[in-house]
Parts: structure tokens; sequence; C-alpha cells
């Protein structure tokens, strides 16, 4: 756990941040946002200590920080930011095998785990361990910088704006890496973002700063149907809010398990119905949807079933709305890693049963 307890930080006479008190459980996913200058760098950069406070304490599984040895307190929080900062003329198992080099890790290790992250961040070994920063693109560095956060396991894992230079698409997709990976590893991350839809999507808890202060620490939904005050309304906006929410639950949370479904020929149509075709691997292949003909009969409209409308569990359910409306479907699918069919999103279970 991560305690702030009253902390101040000044530079000079200027307070970065006054009087603030946060505790951070274990495993939780807690963002910072807040307008430009109100403190989040400077609150994050007094955990790993790369700002020191002034007054009050910090403490770190119930030891203050300033009892740790500098570069033992370094080591044992990963730190990923913005600019990345990786070393140009070291490849990327290099670049990520900075930490365990230093804590003297044996060589094998070294390439074991560098291997495990390159895997956990979907990144093949046997490509991308020998290619040089210059040769990734922009959401490669950035996983790269992130797997080098975390390469000696530690516990805390501090990331500053780590997606804000990316175009929204990449930053999209690592917004999803990030949620399944942390479903994997645990740890207990501090994420500083401008973007509130961001905060909504990944956090666990969101702190909202304003003028080195917290103005409310709350869980996304709170933040956003129970704003504290006009300053957190102001901060999540007035117009698009249904978007924000769907932005930040999960397809797993309105999916339906095992849907209906046939492997070959659909059968007579007798009513209103859903059926999902699938193949001898249960993958879906055909959407079938009883519509209604003009004489009152039953039948079947056949959609096909395109690798972009596949759902993975851990998209947010603003993705899936987007592939609906684009698909102009009432129903897409939700699939496991090796592409078969496991639940369904309705449409009608987003707006409460009335589409
Ligand atoms: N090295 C420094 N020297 C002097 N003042 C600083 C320094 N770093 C930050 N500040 C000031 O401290 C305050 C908080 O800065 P901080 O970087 O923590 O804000 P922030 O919320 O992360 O801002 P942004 O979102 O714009 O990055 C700001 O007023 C800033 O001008």
């Amino acid at each position: 756990m991560i305690r702030l307890d009253n902390v101040s930080m000044q530079y000079g006479e200027h307070y970065a941040v006054r009087n603030l008190s946060l505790d951070i459980a274990s495993g939780d996913f807690c963002v910072l946002v807040g307008t430009s200058g109100c403190g989040k760098s400077t609150t994050l950069k007094m955990i790993n200590r790369l700002a020191e406070h002034s007054k009050g304490r910090i403490l770190i599984n119930n030891q203050e920080i300033a009892s740790f040895e500098i570069n033992t307190l370094r080591r044992r929080i990963g730190y990923a930011i913005q600019s990345i900062g990786l070393f140009p003329h070291w490849n990327v198992a290099k670049n990520i095998a900075v930490v365990p080099r230093l804590l003297k890790w044996e060589p094998q290790r070294i390439q074991n785990r560098v291997n495990e992250l390159l895997e956990l961040f979907a990144l093949d070994p046997a490509i991308f361990a020998e290619k040089m920063p210059h040769e990734l693109s922009g959401g490669q560095a950035q996983r790269v910088g992130v797997a080098r956060a975390l390469a000696a396991d530690p516990d805390i894992l501090l990331m500053d704006e780590p997606f804000g230079a990316l175009d929204p698409i990449t930053r999209e997709s690592l917004q999803e890496e990030m949620l399944r990976i942390q479903s994997q590893i645990k740890k207990t991350i501090v994420f500083v973002t401008h973007d509130i839809e961001e905060a909504l999507k990944l956090a666990t808890r969101i702190v909202v700063m304003d003028a080195g202060q917290i103005v409310q620490y709350d869980t996304p939904e709170n933040i956003l149907h129970r704003p504290a005050n006009p300053f957190v309304e102001n901060i999540i906006g007035s117009q698009d809010r249904g978007l924000k929410a769907a932005s930040c639950k999960q397809v797993r949370e309105i999916m339906r398990p095992d849907p209906p479904r046939i492997q070959g020929v659909a059968p007579p149509c007798q009513g209103a119905g859903r059926l999902w075709a699938v193949d001898g691997a249960n993958a879906p292949v055909r959407l079938l949807q009883a519509t209604v003909d003009g004489d009152a009969s039953y039948r079947w409209r056949e959609i096909d079933v395109t690798p972009d409308m596949g759902l993975q569990a851990e998209d947010s359910v603003k993705l899936a709305i987007s592939k609906m409306l684009w698909r102009k479907v009432g129903a897409l699918p939700v699939l496991s890693p090796d592409g078969a069919l496991l639940a369904e999103v309705r449409m009608a279970d987003l707006v409460g049963g009335c589409a």
C-alpha cells in the first residue's frame, strides 16, 4: 500500500502539492487527472523520490520512503514516461534488461525475463529482441518502455502520461493491452493523464486534482455519476457522459454467455430470434436475425461475421457500440483468444431493453 500523509512539495515559494493525503491500495490502478500544472507529475515523482517532499510522510507498505536507500527504492518501483527514454544504441532486449543487469541477475534469468515480457506485450521475441529503438513504431517503443519498467518485477508501477504522444488508435489499443496485462500482473499502478476518458477506462480509483490538492478521490463510476463539485463536473464534460460511461465499462460486464448457435443450415424461422452460425472450431461465421416480411412470414436475415466484428471480453462497451453502429447490427460476438464464440453483446442491453 502507498500512503501519502499530509504531504507538501514546494518549488521556492510555490506549492506544487499542498497538504495532500492519499491511500492507494495494493493492486489498485490509481489515475491522477486534473488541470495542467495541478501537481499530478509532482505527486507521482514524490513516490520514487524524483521530487523530494518538503512536508508530511510517504510510506510504502508502512515504511517511510525516506528510510530506503534511493537506488534500492527506485529499483523496486517501475517508472514509465511519455518520452520513453530508450537507449538508442542498445537493442530492445538490452533496453528491457537494464534493471535486472544492475541487480546482477544471471544471464539466463535475464533472457527468460526479457522474452516473458516481450510476449506479455505481444511483441514476438524472435522479431523484436534484436531490433534497435529507431526500428520500432511509437506504440512498439512505448510497449518496450513499459516492459522495461516491469523488468525486475516491481510491486509498484508509476506511469507519467505514457500514451500521451501516441495517435488515438494506437493509444486505445495500448490502453486495452494495459488492462489485459494488469489483470495478469496485478501491480499497484499510479498513472498520470490529461485525458479523463483514459482515466475512466483504466482506473479502479481516480484522483481529481486542482492547485496541488485533491478535489475528489473515487471510483470511475462515482466520479462520473456523483461528481463532488462543479470543478469535477467540468472535467467530465456534460455532453457525452453516456459515451464516457461506456468507455469505462468492459464488454465482460454486459455480455451474455453461450448465445444460441447452430452448425450448418439454419432451421426454418418461426419467430423473433437470433442465432450464430458457427464453423467446426466454434468460430462465428454468420449472424442470423429473424425478420418479418410484408406477408407477416418470418425469414432469416443473414450477416457475414467479419474479423472486425469480434470483441474481446476486456474491450470497452464504447468500442462495442461503435462497431454495432458501423456494421448496423444489433449484436456482436465475444470471442476467446483462439476465435471461438464465447458470448454475445446485444444493443438492447446497452439501452435498458428499449431497442
Ligand atoms: N522543476 C520545477 N521547478 C519549478 N516549478 C516546477 C517544477 N516542476 C513543476 N513545477 C511547478 O509545479 C507545479 C506542478 O507541476 P506538475 O508538473 O506536477 O503539474 P502537472 O499537473 O503534472 O502538469 P501537466 O499536466 O501540465 O504536466 C506547476 O505549477 C509547475 O509549474
